[in-house]
């Protein structure tokens, strides 16, 4: 690969050309490089969210979530590709080819989604800052894959006007980047509150983490975990690990419910009239949620409120819930199982429960793909949890390593 062009039409994590200018704003965010998921609409360009036709043939106003990021001084280089509709956890697009992970130059890995194209423009170094949007994983996973931050605020706390939904009781939009310094910045412009100082003392953290048995994910995934809660654990961290009220996967399938339901009453038109051309994962996931009735999913969201009380009962005494933000690194393309949710294990419980949570990286696998560690807090806590996503983040340490597939690494 010789010139950055090649390279970002090689990992395909952009809609149309993106615009590489030198930043000239002013402000916190002065000079970084924007990219936004491609259901964020942009004045005078077309959304696609993901397809091969737009969902929005020219949006006429800007969300204002991208709107503040510029404002801020962010530079807008354009959209990014995405899972169609926002609604998978692989980061595949059959439709319209998915982003290729940076960290394989050999093996066509994916990226996770659904955010997938914004976590490749971060990891590959042609943004320094993405929007995402999360219904069960979405910023999260793609993160934890492509080795950045991602976080995923508690719903209101983030504008979601402007933005395609998915399913509306479970979405949230937020920042991704390289750093946790950045996704403060960049949360703190989205919320309109200051940003956090910086790191919480390890010492002051107080922290759940899972038991052996609620620990399903693969060895070297498990033992990355471990590694970091013994770390926590030696510089002073209060660690516990009470019996969860259900393990994270447990809450896979009621979200499952509740967002097949949602995006069903969202997009089902949609997808009945493009059924020719849409994503084959994604029109048969779809297929298989539209025939949830409103009884079932009154009853899936009664059983969250219930869920909800549970775990907040759970959760007294303690500020965070250490997991693995997936259970497994990024895999081969060609061994991706459409019909598989494993992904989304650790990132469905908070959206169901409406909790705050952020992924970032905490080392790396035998192959050199990252491995990334979530940090739960309460709906709210935002400010809480970048400053002990932060300290986590100082603590580990991790020595400076760029994807073989990067921006930096070419010869323009
Ligand atoms: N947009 C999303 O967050 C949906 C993808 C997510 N991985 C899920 O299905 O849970």
């Amino acid at each position: 690969m010789t010139d950055r062009a090649a390279l970002a039409e090689a990992l395909h994590f952009a809609v149309g050309p993106i615009h590489e200018r030198p930043g000239a704003g002013k402000g916190p965010l002065a000079g970084q490089r924007l990219i936004v998921k491609d259901l964020f609409h942009v004045a005078g360009e077309p959304t696609f969210g993901g397809g091969d036709s737009p969902i929005e043939p020219l949006a006429i106003g800007t969300a204002p979530a991208v709107q503040r990021l510029i404002d801020a001084g962010a530079v807008y280089i354009g959209k990014a590709q995405m899972v169609q509709l926002a609604f998978g956890g692989w980061g595949t697009n059959a439709c319209v080819g998915a982003p290729r992970n940076p960290w394989d130059a050999d093996v066509f890995r994916v990226a996770g989604g659904s955010s997938s194209g914004s976590a490749v423009a971060v990891a590959a170094g042609f943004a320094d800052l993405a929007l995402g949007s999360d219904t069960g994983g979405s910023i999260r996973i793609p993160a934890s894959l492509c080795g950045i931050v991602g976080l995923r605020p508690s719903q209101g706390r983030i504008s979601l006007d402007g933005v395609m939904p998915l399913a509306p009781s479970l979405d949230s939009a937020g920042p991704m980047a390289r750093t946790v310094a950045d996704v403060a910045a960049a949360f703190a412009v989205l919320a309109g509150e200051p940003m956090v100082e910086g790191p919480a003392p390890v010492a002051s953290l107080s922290l759940r983490i899972l038991s052996d048995d609620a620990l399903v994910a693969d060895e070297e995934v498990a033992h990355a975990y471990r590694a970091v809660a013994s770390r926590l654990g030696h510089n002073g961290a209060t660690l516990r690990s009470p019996p969860l009220p259900a393990a994270p996967r447990d809450y896979v399938a009621p979200t499952g419910q509740v967002m097949g339901y949602e995006a069903w009453a969202e997009h089902g038109a949609r997808i009945t009239a493009g059924a020719a051309t849409a994503d084959p994962g994604v029109l048969r996931r779809f297929q298989a949620v539209s025939g949830i009735d409103e009884a079932s999913y009154r009853a899936a969201q009664a059983t969250r409120d219930a869920d909800r009380r549970q775990f907040a009962d759970w959760f007294e005494g303690a500020d965070f819930l250490l997991t693995p933000a997936t259970a497994w690194t990024a895999p081969p393309i060609a061994d991706v199982d459409e019909g598989d949710f494993t992904l989304a294990y650790y990132t469905r419980m908070a959206n169901y429960l409406d909790l705050c949570a952020i992924a970032l990286p905490c080392g790396f696998d035998r192959l050199g793909l990252p491995i990334g560690i979530q940090l739960i807090g309460r709906a709210g806590d935002e400010g809480k949890l970048i400053a002990a996503a932060w300290s986590i983040e100082r603590l580990l340490a991790l020595p400076p390593r760029l994807p073989p597939l990067h921006a930096s690494r070419c010869a323009n």
